[in-house]
Parts: structure tokens; C-alpha cells; sequence
């Protein structure tokens, strides 16, 4: 489904992300983890081509995201709140969104009222404007919008960060489903050890730009040795 190949990407002398070959299959979910400034951010903004590589590509289904438009009517993302727009309501923004992903009106509705849950009776049916929410309810509405269009990819950075407890655990929920009804493919990052190891069938370790751990999520052994990592 995704494939990268000889990618790096510098920032000065600092090489911030250098990954010679990934390929990650239909179906996985892949919890992106590692340090402040490991290169989680940088390579999602590479295979977003919302960056310029130095070197190497980012194959979606065959095709380079940066040569080719059509990665973009498959794939959801959010990576920060400059993904927002501000002068929407949330559920205007929702509309929005289902209109470019070509939804009916009644798709739109059924597909947000999925989110009821998460968005805990403060975004959906509000009269104010996206710029006036919390940081943690900008980003659940940036997540709905990610969600909402039933990607084959899903691309989220730190979805867990800035949410209460119920909401973490309601995320979790929501990727497990929309992974195990559509069979989306889902690339997330997070400083959340337990809740990666909970929701994802993969995890990539980045240190200084390189993958230097990857593993399935089906023993306790592996997920033993990543939690070692973080413990030196
Ligand atoms: N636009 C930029 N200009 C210069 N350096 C950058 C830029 N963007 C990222 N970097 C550097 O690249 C490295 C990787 O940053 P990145 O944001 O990808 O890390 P991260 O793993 O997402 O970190 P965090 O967990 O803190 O969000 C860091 O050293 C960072 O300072």
C-alpha cells in the first residue's frame, strides 16, 4: 500500500529523516514511535508531500506522492491544526470536507454522527467558529475530518496527545473500527507507549531520522524491548 524508498531528508547538516526502504501492507496499523525530534513529523509531512525530499520517494498504491494527485482521494490526514479552517463552524467544516470527497448530504451526517461519542456534545451542533475551540477539540475535529471520508490511508501525528482519558480511549476505539470495517491502513505517532502497543499491529522505532526498530505487535517480548528503549 505505501512504499518508501531511499528517502532522506536534511534540515542544514542535520539529516532529520533517512529511511532506505519501508513498504507497509493494506490492512496494517503501524504506530510510529521514538523521541522529540526522532523524525516522526518530517516523515509524515514526506509522504503527505507536504515536504520536498532530498533524495528517495514515498510510493503510495505504486505511485509517487509527489508526482501523482491521486493518493490524495484515498488518504486522511491530520498532522496539526494548520489542516483546520478556521472560519468554519465544525460542522460546516465537515460538510466541506464531505463535499470534496464527493459524500451526500446524508452520508456526511451518518458518517459524523459516528463521532458523538468522542466529540462529547462540544463540537457537533455548535454555533462557533473552529478558531474559537480548545486545542484538544481543534484536533478531535481535525480527526473526524480525517476520518469521516473512510480513507484506505489514514495518516494522523500524535492523535492522542491533548485528549482526556475517555477520549484517548474512545480514539482507540475509532481506529480499531474504521481499521476493521474498511480495512483503512493507519500510520499514527505518539509518546503513548501503552496506547500504541494497544492499537497497532506494527511499531517503527525512529531514532535521529532512522528506523532503528521494527516489529510485529504479536508478542510481549517485542513490545518488552521497546519499552526497554525508552527506559535507558
Ligand atoms: N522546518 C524545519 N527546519 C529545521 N529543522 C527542522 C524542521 N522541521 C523539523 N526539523 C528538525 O528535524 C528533526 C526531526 O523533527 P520532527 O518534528 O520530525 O521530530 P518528531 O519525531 O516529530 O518530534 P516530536 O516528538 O518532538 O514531535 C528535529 O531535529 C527538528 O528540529
Amino acid at each position: 500500500m505505501i512504499e518508501i524508498n531511499k528517502l532522506t531528508k536534511k534540515f542544514g547538516v542535520y539529516t532529520a529523516v533517512n529511511i532506505p526502504e519501508l513498504k507497509i501492507e493494506k490492512g496494517e496499523i503501524v504506530g510510529l514511535i521514538g523521541n522529540n525530534g526522532a523524525g516522526k513529523t518530517t516523515t509524515f509531512r514526506l509522504m503527505l508531500d507536504l515536504l520536498e525530499a532530498d533524495r528517495g520517494n514515498v510510493l503510495m498504491k505504486g505511485k509517487d506522492v509527489s508526482k501523482d494527485e491521486e493518493w490524495k482521494t484515498y488518504t486522511g490526514s491530520f498532522i496539526d491544526s494548520n489542516f483546520l479552517i478556521d472560519f468554519f463552524t465544525p460542522d460546516e467544516y465537515f460538510g466541506f470536507i464531505g463535499k470534496v470527497y464527493k459524500l451526500k448530504n446524508n452520508e456526511i451526517k451518518e458518517r459524523v454522527a459516528m463521532f458523538e461519542k468522542f466529540a462529547s456534545g462540544e463540537i457537533l451542533n455548535q454555533k462557533k467558529y473552529i478558531r474559537h475551540f480548545s486545542s484538544g477539540n481543534r484536533q478531535k475535529i481535525g480527526i473526524i475530518a480525517a476520518m469521516m471520508i473512510h480513507p484506505e490511508i489514514l495518516i494522523l501525528d500524535e492523535p492522542f496527545n491533548f485528549l482526556d482519558p475517555s477520549s484517548q480511549i474512545e480514539m482507540k476505539h475509532l481506529l480499531q473500527s474504521l481499521n476493521a470495517q474498511c480495512g483503512t491502513t493507519i500510520i499514527l505517532s505518539s509518546h503513548n507507549l501503552n496506547y500504541v502497543s494497544d492499537v497497532s499491529s506494527r511499531i517503527l522505532l525512529m531514532e535521529r531520522g532512522d528506523i532503528i526498530q521494527d516489529v510485529k505487535n504479536n508478542t510481549p517480548e517485542n513490545i518488552a524491548a521497546i519499552f526497554r528503549y525508552f527506559e535507558k
